[in-house]
C-alpha cells in the first residue's frame, strides 16, 4: 500500500511539512486530522504529485507487485496506478451531463480498460438513472455522489478524500459516512480521509494521524485519540 517516510516540504522558505511518516493498512480508513492550515492538503498534494517534496520517500505497492517509487511517476499517471482522489469541494463539470463527467474521468486510463465499473451502478443507482441530466442541475447530494463516482471510475485501491463533509448537512454527512463504510467493507478499498469533524472521523476511521503546524504529533488507532488530545490539538 502507501508508505511515506520523512516527508519534508517547503513553500519557498516556509517549512510546511516536517518529517512525516505514514503507513496505510489495506482495507482500512486512516484520517489525517488537524486544525485548518496545518498541512493536510499539502501532504495529499505531495502524494498526488501536484507538489514536489524537498526530502523523503513515497512508496506505492499493489497486492502481488513489487514496491514502486511514486516520486518517479508523473501526477497524471498516479490515478491510473490505483490512487483515486476526491478534492476539496468535489469538482465536477457542471455544464456536462452525469455520463460525460464519468467518461472524462475514464479517459485517464489505458484504452483497453475503459469500462464503467459495476460497483458504480451498485453504489449510485439514482445517479445512473439521471445519467443524461446536466450535472449542474442535480441536487447537492447527487452532485457529491458524482464527484465521488468520478474518483472511483478507475477502480482505485486507495481513495483519498479531502474534507468530503465540508458544508454538508447532518443528513448528507450521514450518507457520506455510510458510503465510506461500504467502500471499506464491501469493496475492500483503502481510504485516506482529510477531515476536521471529529464526530465524523470517530464514526468512519480506523486509524488517525494528527498534524499540528506541519508536524505529526500523534498517530494510532482511533480509540487512542482521546479527549485531551482533541482539546490540546484540535479545539478552536
Ligand atoms: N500555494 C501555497 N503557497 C504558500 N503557502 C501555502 C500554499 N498553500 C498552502 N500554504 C500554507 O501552507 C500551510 C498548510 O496549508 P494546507 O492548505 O496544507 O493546510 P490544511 O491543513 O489542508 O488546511 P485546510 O483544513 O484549511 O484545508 C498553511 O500555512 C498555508 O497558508
Amino acid at each position: 500500500m502507501l508508505s511515506l517516510r520523512s516527508i519534508n516540504q517547503f513553500y519557498g522558505k516556509n517549512h510546511t511539512l516536517w518529517d512525516i511518516d505514514l503507513d496505510l493498512i489495506p482495507g482500512t480508513c486512516t484520517a489525517i486530522v488537524g486544525r485548518t492550515g496545518t498541512g493536510k492538503t499539502t501532504l495529499v498534494n505531495c502524494i498526488m504529485g501536484r507538489l514536489p517534496i524537498n526530502s523523503g520517500s513515497i512508496t506505492w505497492q499493489q497486492a502481488g507487485s513489487p514496491p514502486a517509487n511514486l516520486l518517479l511517476e508523473p501526477s497524471e499517471t498516479r490515478a491510473a496506478m490505483g490512487i483515486g482522489y476526491l478534492p476539496q469541494g468535489g469538482q465536477i463539470f457542471t455544464q456536462m451531463t452525469v455520463e460525460e463527467n464519468l467518461l472524462i474521468a475514464l479517459l485517464a486510463c489505458d484504452d483497453r480498460q475503459r469500462i464503467m465499473p459495476a460497483m458504480l451502478h451498485q453504489l449510485f443507482p439514482q445517479l445512473f438513472a439521471l445519467r443524461h441530466q446536466r450535472s449542474g442541475e442535480l441536487p447537492a447530494a447527487l452532485q457529491q455522489q458524482l464527484a465521488l463516482a468520478r474518483a472511483l471510475v478507475l477502480q482505485p485501491q486507495l481513495l483519498i478524500l479531502d474534507e468530503p463533509t465540508e458544508g454538508m448537512s447532518p443528513w448528507l454527512e450521514e450518507e457520506m459516512g455510510n458510503l465510506i463504510h461500504r467502500l471499506n467493507r464491501d469493496f475492500g478499498l483503502t481510504i485516506l480521509l482529510l477531515e476536521q469533524r471529529i464526530s465524523f472521523i470517530r464514526r468512519v476511521a480506523d486509524y488517525f494521524l494528527l498534524l499540528h503546524c506541519g508536524r505529526n504529533v500523534a498517530q494510532g488507532r482511533m480509540a487512542q485519540l482521546d479527549e485531551s488530545m482533541v482539546s490540546t490539538w484540535l479545539a478552536l
